[in-house]
């Protein structure tokens, strides 16, 4: 494995406490072995980082990377009619090709606009692991699990093939978790066997949780109960980690219940504000010492995969919900997108902060730009002004995936042509 150092840039080590400043990184052998303001070592590569910011990669902590060959075909529609009438015909046509091409140009675009790693929650997850190890990037996957109809135990099986067989490839870029879909599709007897599994295994969950008030509403006349009580009553949040995702419709009582959880929850404002679900509680969230990191949801619905659009809107969203400036600055709202994202996906002692000893996952920003000029403080300018065109380089595990906007570890032109002539198909007459 190559070592290199990146020679005087601008370093956000995203660590609490620490302050900008300008020096070198080392690494080698897919590690950060040192950062500090001059380093004199021989390496096989120098990269120049004048007038580049270097941070730790962002985390996007809820994604269907494949869902990406989906983007922009069905917008503007209610969530249960898009994913009724639009998503779930399409996803019916698709191949286990199709799923790998899907996440590449999901990978394509993650890698290009600065995230490192994502939690993925598809079928097929041999094609989506297998574009996780071809594209270099870190991934926590798991299969989606939908218990409306007997299916003899199929979609267990899948789930479980996939932690078994794939926990730890790619040089331990994947890591794997147990992900019964929502509320809405996971009755109690199923979801209770899931849970119970999850705890015997030490497996992690990822959920769906509250996103709509439709959903609230199927769950009250279902249950008489919100949907975090649901969960709850299940037993849900006592000892496993769970990656909530959205946990939009929370009462004050529900984030309660939440308070102690292992793991914590995905905010995806870019998809809340745009299927109109309404604001999530993050500052009662935070108030009550859960985790909150950020996430896209599939570009389907949220049609962009830009984490830099998340940590603008979760900053903006709660400025407006409280008609209070001061909250979530952007320093919070940049951690909130990496080290808090790293959390969920349990992956925090290996990556979400640039320090000596973790991976390296990192990406350099190029300020030489008019939007980014001139510096003064640079979390304002990272989480304000940028957005994900401005990452130059995008580095996983010590490996250069993009340098110079230049996608290393694909071959775009396939990717596009890929994409292009499969997308074409799963959408035809819908
Ligand atoms: N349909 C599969 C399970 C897939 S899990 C992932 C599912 O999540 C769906 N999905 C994507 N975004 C959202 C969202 O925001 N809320 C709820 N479901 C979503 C997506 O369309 C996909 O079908 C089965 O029956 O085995
Ligand atoms: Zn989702």
């Amino acid at each position: 494995m190559q070592s290199f150092m990146i020679k005087g840039c601008s370093i956000l080590t995203m660590v609490h406490g620490d302050k900008p400043f300008v020096g070198d990184l080392l690494i080698e052998g897919g590690r950060i072995t040192n950062i500090a303001t001059s380093i004199d070592q021989q390496v096989d590569t120098v990269i120049d980082g004048k007038d580049m910011v270097a941070m730790p990669g962002l985390i996007n902590a809820h994604n269907h990377a494949s869902m990406s060959l989906l983007r922009a075909f069905s917008d503007d529609l209610k969530l249960m009619d898009w994913l009724d009438k639009k998503m779930l015909p399409a996803e019916a046509r698709m191949t286990k090709e199709d799923i790998y091409w899907g996440t590449m140009l999901g990978a394509a675009e993650m890698i290009a606009s600065g995230t490192t790693a994502f939690a993925d929650m598809y079928v097929q997850m041999d094609a989506v692991a297998q574009a996780v190890v071809d594209s270099g990037m870190r991934a926590a996957l798991t299969r989606g699990l939908v218990f409306l109809e007997d299916d003899g135990g199929r979609r267990m099986i899948e789930a479980l093939d996939l932690i078994d067989n794939w926990t730890g490839a790619g040089n331990g870029r994947i890591t794997t978790m147990l992900g019964p879909h929502a509320p809405y599709t996971c009755p109690p007897q199923p979801l209770t066997e899931v849970i119970e599994l999850a705890r015997s295994r030490r497996i992690p969950l990822h959920i769906h949780l509250a996103e709509t008030l439709e959903e609230v509403e199927k769950i009250r006349t279902r249950y008489h109960q919100t949907p975090t009580e649901y969960l709850h009553e299940l037993g849900i949040f006592s000892d496993t980690h769970v990656l909530l995702a959205h946990a939009v419709h929370l009462t004050t009582d529900d984030v309660r219940l939440l308070r102690g959880m292992r793991g914590g929850v995905s905010h995806n404002p870019v998809s809340n504000l745009k299927l109109g679900c309404g604001i999530t509680p993050v500052r009662k969230m935070l108030s009550q010492g859960v985790t909150v990191g950020l996430g896209t949801d599939g570009a389907g619905s949220a049609t962009t995969l830009d984490m830099f659009a998340e940590v603008k809107a979760a900053t903006w969203l709660q400025k407006l919900d409280s008609g209070d400036p001061t909250v979530l600055p952007a320093e919070q709202a940049l951690r909130m997108a990496t080290i808090e994202s790293a959390k969920l996906l349990g992956i925090d002692a290996e990556v979400g902060t640039l320090e000596v000893g973790k991976r390296a996952d990192l990406i350099l920003i190029d300020l030489n730009k008019p939007h980014l000029w001139p510096v003064h403080d640079l979390y304002s300018l990272i989480a304000y002004s940028a957005t994900g065109a401005d990452v130059d380089t995008t580095i996983v595990n010590g490996q250069i995936l993009m340098r110079k906007r230049q996608l290393l570890s694909m071959s775009w032109e396939e990717v596009r042509r890929e994409a292009l002539h499969r997308s074409a198909r799963l959408v035809e007459g819908l």
